[in-house]
């Protein structure tokens, strides 16, 4: 870890109960450019999960009883902390999970927004009275912490898939145990480190790690624990599913961040430069690794040929390679697996009449590289309509009427994002009501961010995270009726 300015950020054990806690198990945490071995970490299951369930529960009540003030003070102070070790936390990122630096650092900053908005709204948490039927009452309804939060997390945004949870669960006065992916858990620990030095109480926050093998015995604790009150996932749907399904045995909470399938539409009156713009950005960024990325990219008839056109002319802009070279925007997939998968929608794509204008093979650099790809005579016979492709690929599908591009849009068990660029006033209005999805941008490609609700519908979720309606997550409605007023 010499790539580190503060070498004590380098994290390779669990955080239980305010202690960091080794292992006689442990697996390989990898660096997906280089392959190399970056730390063994502990490979945990039920029993320690138990044990920092309970080091979660044991601080509830405590960390409940604070104002929030004074949680807001702790939250702030692991917000700052978060940003002055941008720089070694996008390193880390960098190292384990490949995205660009200039990526990772965005993402830092992107974690510790959350962090920052739910500090302020920790304040925030409001209830109501209601005009009471009785003479002699009165009516309360109040907001409480729901209490122990589990959060099993996704490698893809390694830093901000956690604050994205756990801030709006602190600031309500909840604790949490989170499970990262297996791998990149070193940003997690990192982040750790932080909050312990923020002055979060032994026990608050519990990062438990385990490898792949062992995600589903730390799932089905958390999911099954009495303790646990509410679950936070983001993830493949499959998993949602089961996590949900798990969740069912004591009627926990849960929100659900699952899988997309974006479609990205392009009308004949876009202006052309945004459109391109954005489809770069929203296919791209992450290598295509989020699940928010345009997955389908629908343009119609009178501009399908200038759009591929430009659209090809800036991918071979992209530079390949170790995210941690200057100047590289694209970096390794996460694993062969992810790999594999692209070559598949590519070979299937192409043996279905697709045509690639750009890229379609592994990059010369081998291992986890791929080039950027734009595949043209893209039609509904291939995998990458209905499937994730989770990499640098846009496939081009052709249209020509309104109605047909939404009902494409639309026809998928996937809710989450859908991007469409037009300057047509009343198309943007039909057009965004008409599809199903819970966020939607119109003449924009990338729409997250730490105010806005984002979640998805159908298949793609339950819930909401960052905004208000993120840390309602977290808590219970009291309703108190409140009588004797008259004797
Ligand atoms: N809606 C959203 O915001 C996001 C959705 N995703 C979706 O997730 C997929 C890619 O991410 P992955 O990390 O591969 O998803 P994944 O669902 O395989 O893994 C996500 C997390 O769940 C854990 N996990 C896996 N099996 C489990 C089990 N049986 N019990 C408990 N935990 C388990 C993993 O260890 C990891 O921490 C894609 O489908 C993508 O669309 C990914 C990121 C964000
Ligand atoms: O995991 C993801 O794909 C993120 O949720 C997407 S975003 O919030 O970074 O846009």
């Amino acid at each position: 870890m010499d790539f580190l300015n503060d070498k004590s950020l380098f994290k390779d054990k669990s955080y239980i109960g305010g202690e960091w806690v080794g292992g006689a198990k442990t697996f390989e945490v990898k660096n997906p450019a280089t392959g190399e071995v970056l730390a063994s970490v502990p490979d945990f299951g039920a029993e320690e999960t138990r044990g920092a369930i309970e080091a979660a529960n044991a601080a509830f009540k405590g960390w409940a009883a604070l104002t929030a003030r004074e949680r807001y003070l702790i939250l702030r102070r692991w917000f700052e902390l978060i940003m002055e070790n941008q720089d070694d936390i996008a390193r880390l990122m960098t190292a384990e999970m490949g995205k660009p630096l200039t990526e990772s650092r965005g993402e830092v900053a992107y974690a510790a927004s959350f962090v920052e908005f739910y500090a302020e709204e920790a304040k925030r948490v409001y209830g109501e009275t209601i005009p009471s039927p009785k003479a002699d009452a009165r009516v309360v309804v109040i907001r409480q912490p729901i209490g122990v939060v589990g959060a099993i997390t996704p490698w893809n945004f390694p830093a901000a898939m956690i604050t994205r949870k756990v801030a709006p669960a602190f600031a309500a006065g909840c604790t949490a145990v989170c499970k990262p992916a297996e791998d990149t858990p070193l940003t997690a620990l990192a982040l750790a480190e932080l909050a312990e030095r923020a002055g979060f109480p032994k026990g608050v926050l519990n990062i438990v790690t385990g490898s792949a093998a062992s995600a589903p015995a730390i799932g089905e604790e958390l999911t099954t624990s009495p303790l646990v009150r509410a679950i936070g996932f983001t993830g493949s749907t499959e998993v949602g599913k089961l996590l949900m399904r798990q969740s069912a045995s004591t009627v926990k909470k849960v929100a659900l961040e699952l899988g997309g399938n974006a479609p990205f539409i392009v009308f004949d009156d876009a202006d052309l430069d945004a459109a391109v713009a954005g489809a770069m950005a929203s296919k791209f960024r992450n290598a295509g690794q989020t699940c928010v990325c345009a997955n389908r990219i629908l343009v119609q008839d009178g501009i399908y040929d200038a759009f591929a056109e430009r659209l090809a002319s800036e991918v071979l802009k992209f530079k390949v390679g170790d995210g941690m070279e200057v100047g590289v925007n694209i970096g390794p997939l996460i694993n062969e697996q992810a790999i594999e998968k692209v070559e598949r929608h590519v070979a299937d794509a192409v043996a279905n009449g697709g045509e690639v204008v750009v890229g379609g093979h592994r990059h010369e650099l081998g291992g986890n590289f791929y080039e950027p790809t734009v595949i043209r005579n893209v039609t509904t016979r291939m995998l990458v309509t209905n499937e994730e492709t989770f990499g640098p690929v846009a496939p081009l599908f052709r249209f020509k009427e309104e109605d047909e591009a939404v009902a494409m849009a639309n026809d998928t068990p996937f809710g989450l994002a859908a991007y469409f660029f037009s300057r047509d006033i009343g198309r943007c209005w039909r057009v965004a009501e008409g599809l199903e999805y819970g966020m939607v941008g119109v003449n924009e490609g990338i729409l997250s961010g730490e105010t806005v609700p984002f979640g998805g519908i159908k298949e793609s979720g339950l819930g909401r995270e960052g905004s208000h309606h993120g840390i309602e997550e977290f808590t219970e409605l009291k309703y108190m009726l409140m009588g004797g007023l008259g004797r």
